[in-house]
């Protein structure tokens, strides 16, 4: 089955186009890497996936998510994951005082909070309990968001998007403030995910293109200039025309690296 699979697709703010023409499809089991520079609009591809925004109508323009075009919100989130910073930042200014246990709680609601009413089972406790084992960080069950680094929050926001066992995730530059331990330790835990569930990767970062990942789409200006095989979609051509700046790039021990750019270019 498809997780998306776009055609024509057209996005604007107000009056501004920042997605145009889209056609794309990712196949379930396609672990698949989005790279683009600054304001290339790939979030805005990503909240097409989970319904966040939608495209301009059009006669031609086609937006299937695991096969179909019309989805009930809370049905479609429980199949994606989802992991943006914007959540990270949400959880650690509006709720410090939650615990790791809560923060993967609070995705049976989609919620920030925990609240009274909101009245969750032994059911839903004995699953976050088995995520946060899965994740190994059982650890984390107590101990306040005001009191975890970036790197433990990032772990308890994936144990929150894993309690609905999605089908697919979808991690919009999941990396940002982790140092490189940090990076590398949440890049093995990604690949180790991918094992059981579509990963979509956002990323700035070529190097963050771990082994499992076997697609790439490129995008500039709100345009897909490559998407397939990563093999074939990252070379010199296609990276300096996506950055727009010349560079080199280089394949060793199966992770892709800027080996040169040429800045005066
Ligand atoms: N809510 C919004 N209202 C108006 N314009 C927006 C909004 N969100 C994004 N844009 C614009 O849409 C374009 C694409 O933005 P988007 O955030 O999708 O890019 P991006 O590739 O994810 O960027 P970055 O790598 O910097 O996160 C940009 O020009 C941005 O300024």
């Amino acid at each position: 089955m498809s997780i998306v699979n776009f055609e024509h697709i057209c996005v604007a703010y107000e009056d501004k186009n920042v997605l145009h023409d889209i056609s794309l499809k990712i196949e379930e089991g396609e672990h698949t890497a989005i790279l683009g520079a600054n304001g290339s609009g790939k979030s805005t591809l990503l909240k097409l996936f989970s319904n966040d925004i939608y495209p301009r109508y059009s006669e031609v323009m086609k937006k299937e998510v695991f096969g179909k075009s019309v989805w009930d919100i809370w049905e479609l989130k429980k199949n994606l994951g989802i992991i943006t910073n914007d959540l990270h930042y949400q959880f650690s200014e509006r709720s410090p005082d939650l615990s790791g246990f809560e923060v993967a709680l609070s995705g049976f609601f989609s919620s920030f909070h925990l609240y009274e009413h909101q009245g969750f089972s032994p059911l839903h406790v004995k699953k976050v309990e088995e995520v946060l084992a899965s994740l190994e960080i059982s650890h984390l069950r107590d101990k306040r968001i005001s009191s975890m680094s970036t790197g433990e929050l990032r772990r308890c926001i994936i144990a929150r998007s894993l309690v609905h066992e999605p089908k697919a995730m979808i991690l919009d530059e999941p990396t940002v403030g982790l140092d490189i331990k940090a990076q590398m330790e949440f890049l093995a835990l990604l690949q180790n995910l991918a094992k059981e569930r579509t990963i979509i990767l956002v990323t700035h970062h070529l190097e963050e293109i771990f082994a499992s990942i076997s697609q790439v789409v490129l995008i500039k200006e709100g345009l897909i200039v490559a998407h397939g095989k990563k093999e074939e979609v990252l070379n010199d051509e296609n990276l300096s025309k996506t950055f727009g700046v010349s560079l080199h790039v280089k394949c060793e021990n199966e992770r892709y690296v800027i080996e040169k750019i040429d800045f005066m270019k």
